[in-house]
Formats: structure tokens, C-alpha cells, sequence
């Protein structure tokens, strides 16, 4: 038996259509969903990510501003340019593109976004909100997860599932998410003892690693849904998650691809945030 395939590019699509809808609903009334776009230096696999951004922004008619700062940028260069798109009230959403270099404060200039523009879902009050069970921004990467994971099918109530990472951008927020849509959730790290027996009885996986095929396929529950959100460029090219795909598209009953699985779905959940923050200021919502 194989895996149905959570194919992330199909719904990341479906979503986009939803989004452009809306998007037509705000711009009649004379509001143009308006995201900004700050990258720093000039890391190319940064700069490949924020075009396919733009380019997703604009076949459904959300206006994305690129700001691209040199490489030595100061944190103080930063805020300034945050206060500015803050004050900017045709700016809807602030995405900065992490990561920044070195002696930028990452944690001050999340901070110093206005949590109203926050669409990736990253600052403290929004993170907050979303531990409370009342979200305003749920990040992007998280948002996609759930959205591919309805579509397993699969009754999240009661279910058993292993989050394996716990970064601020993607581990914590998807194990709240999990937890409030009722399922019994573990959170694993690289401090945990015995990853494979963890896997072994999780009805769903959710690896958020950032190690390639670290899950080995043999440690997966038979009919559990897997989720990769790892994105792991090999020596050859290749793109893998953090998955041994194959093996576990063989026990699992869903998993999602790399790529065309989670990836696409953060871009299209990173615009839907962007049509919510466009929505609240054209009074729509
Ligand atoms: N403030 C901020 N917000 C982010 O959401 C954010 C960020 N910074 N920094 C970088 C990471 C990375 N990220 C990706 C999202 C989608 C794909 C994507 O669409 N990947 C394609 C494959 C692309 C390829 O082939 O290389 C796929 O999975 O099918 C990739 C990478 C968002 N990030
Ligand atoms: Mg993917």
C-alpha cells in the first residue's frame, strides 16, 4: 500500500484562488493588499525564496515592495526602515527575511514590528495570541501544516502527535496548533533519547529537523500522516526533507513530497495573512 500524497502545490493553488478573491474584495474598495519585503545582504537561496514571494503576490493582485539592504546593514539601519513601513498606512504586512546577518538583533527588529502587520506570524504578542487559542497571525509554515493535514483526513481529536523541532517559527506554533485542535502532542528535539520509539507511535509526524531523511521510514507508524517540512539541499542538487521519503511513503497513509509539499503552502498562508491584515483595514473584517 502506498501513501496518498498531500500534494502541497494543488492546494497551495486552491488557497491562492480563495486569497485572490479576497484580494478583488479589498481593492473595490479602494484598499490594494500591500506586502513589504525587507532582505538584507545577499544570500541566494534568500533571494530566489522572496522572488517566487513577489511573484505569487502579484498573479493575485497583492502589491509587494521590495526593500533589499546591503549585507552591512546595522540593527539601528533596520528599525528605522520597520518605523517607516509601520507609519506606512498602505503597508499591510512587514516580512523580513530571516535569517539576518550576524550583527543584526534578530529579536529587537521582530519586535519592532507592528504586531497588526506581523504576517509571518513572528513577534512575541502574536505567538502570545496564538498560546491563548486566539490568534491574530498564525505563522506561515504551522497555518500550511494544519491545511495539508485536514486533508489527510485524518481525526486530529485524540490523535497522537510528534512535532520534531522546537523553533520559534515553526515547532512551538505547530504543537499549539495541534494541541487545540485536540490531539495528545509531543514535542522532540535533538536532546530527545529515543526519536524512533517516539515515531513509532505518533498517528501523525510532523519534521521540522532540518536534517536530510533524519526520520528513517522503518520508524513510522503504519497509517500514520506524515508531514516534512524539512528543506534540505544535497551536494547533487537535490532537494530532500527530513524524511526518508519512499520508505515511509510505504507505511504511512499521507505524506506530503519535497518539494511541492509544505513549501508552497508557506508562501500561499504568508498571502492569506496579507489579505487578513488588508481586510481589518478596508473594514472588512
Ligand atoms: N521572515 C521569513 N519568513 C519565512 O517564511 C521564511 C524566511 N523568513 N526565511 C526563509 C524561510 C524559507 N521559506 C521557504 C518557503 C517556501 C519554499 C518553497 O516554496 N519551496 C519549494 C521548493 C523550492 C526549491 O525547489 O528550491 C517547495 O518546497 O516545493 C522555500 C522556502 C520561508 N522562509
Ligand atoms: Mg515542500
Amino acid at each position: 500500500m502506498s501513501a496518498q500524497r498531500l500534494d502541497g502545490k494543488a492546494r497551495a493553488a486552491r488557497l491562492l484562488g480563495e486569497v485572490e478573491q479576497r484580494v478583488g474584495a479589498c481593492t473595490e474598495r479602494g484598499v490594494r493588499p500591500c506586502l513589504a519585503v525587507v532582505l538584507v545582504g545577499d544570500d541566494p537561496a534568500s533571494q530566489v525564496y522572496v522572488r517566487s514571494k513577489e511573484k505569487r503576490a502579484a498573479e493575485i493582485g497583492i502589491e509587494a515592495r521590495d526593500h533589499r539592504l546591503p549585507a552591512t546593514t546595522t540593527t539601528d539601519e533596520l528599525l528605522a526602515l520597520v518605523a517607516a513601513l509601520n507609519a506606512d498606512r498602505t503597508v499591510d504586512g512587514i516580512l523580513v527575511q530571516l535569517p539576518l546577518p550576524p550583527q543584526c538583533d534578530t529579536q529587537r527588529i521582530l519586535l519592532a514590528v507592528d504586531p497588526a502587520k506581523d504576517v509571518d506570524g513572528f513577534h512575541p504578542d502574536n505567538l502570545g495570541r496564538l498560546m491563548l487559542g486566539q490568534p491574530r497571525f498564525v505563522a506561515c509554515t504551522p497555518q500550511g501544516c494544519m491545511l495539508l493535514l485536514a486533508d489527510a483526513g485524518l481525526p486530529l481529536a485524540g490523535a497522537r502527535a510528534l512535532v520534531i523541532g522546537r523553533s520559534t517559527i515553526v515547532g512551538k506554533p505547530m504543537t499549539q496548533l495541534l494541541v487545540h485542535a485536540d490531539a495528545t502532542v509531543t514535542t522532540a528535539h535533538s536532546r530527545t533519547r529515543d526519536l524512533a520509539a517516539e515515531v513509532a507511535r505518533a498517528d501523525v509526524v510532523v519534521a521540522a529537523i532540518g536534517r536530510p531523511e533524519f526520520v528513517r521510514g522503518e520508524w513510522i507508524k503504519p497509517g500514520a500522516v506524515v508531514i516534512d517540512v524539512g528543506m534540505n539541499r544535497l551536494a547533487d542538487g537535490r532537494l530532500v526533507g527530513d524524511v526518508e521519503f519512499s520508505a515511509a511513503e510505504a507505511r504511512a497513509s499521507a505524506i506530503t513530497p519535497v518539494p511541492g509539499g509544505v513549501g508552497p503552502m508557506t508562501i500561499a498562508c504568508l498571502l492569506n495573512n496579507v489579505v487578513l491584515a488588508a481586510e481589518r483595514r478596508a473594514g472588512l473584517s
